[in-house]
């Protein structure tokens, strides 16, 4: 069994739409969805503001490069064109952690190397894991302390299930 945090974004076309495309494709494996937050860009500031969420999804049939196959079938499904690095999306997953897995492979770092500095994903993590600890940098709850959160606004208007 292992089990994932997911980072969820878009901010290219329906944003909603594609988060709920993202769920939809985790439904067979959702543990939870954190709520919705409309975030400020970071990376690449002239682009318009993200819609960022986190899944936790478990399996006992998926191992973390998986993991990441299965989130960048779902990129493949939003017809997600790559052309900026930290550009605009209509939909990035990011393998945050998958247990206590380390990993250096460029395809696949484990953790995820920006987590522990990423207000938009430490915020809706600690929404659905508040004791949850990054592997190598310690509590969320403790990381977030040193982040600022600013540009980072809960959406609970917005829902990740119909
Ligand atoms: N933990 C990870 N989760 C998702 N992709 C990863 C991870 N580690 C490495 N990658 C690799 O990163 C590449 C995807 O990069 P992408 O263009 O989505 O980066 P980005 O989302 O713009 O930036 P960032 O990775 O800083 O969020 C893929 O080739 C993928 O194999
Ligand atoms: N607020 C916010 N900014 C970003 C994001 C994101 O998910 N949220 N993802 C990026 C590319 O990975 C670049 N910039």
């Amino acid at each position: 069994m292992t089990r994932a945090v997911l980072s969820i974004g878009s901010n290219l076309g329906d944003r909603l739409g594609y988060l709920r495309l993202a769920v939809a494709g985790f439904a067979d494996v959702l543990v939870a969805a954190s709520p919705v937050y409309e975030t400020a860009p970071w990376g690449v500031l002239d682009q318009d503001d993200f819609l960022n969420a986190v899944l936790i999804v478990e399996s006992a049939d998926v191992d973390e490069w998986g993991w990441l196959r299965r989130g960048q079938q779902l990129e493949r499904d939003a017809e997600r064109v790559r052309e900026l690095r930290w550009g605009p999306r209509t939909l990035d997953v990011d393998v945050v952690t998958v247990d206590d897995v380390r990993s250096t492979d460029p395809e696949l770092l484990l953790p995820h190397p920006g987590a522990h500095e990423r207000a938009t994903v430490l915020i809706p993590w600690l929404d659905v894991a508040p004791d949850a600890v990054l592997p190598g940098h310690g509590p969320v709850a403790e990381l977030l302390r040193g982040v600022s959160a600013e540009g980072v606004r809960r959406r609970d208007d917005l829902t990740l299930t119909p």
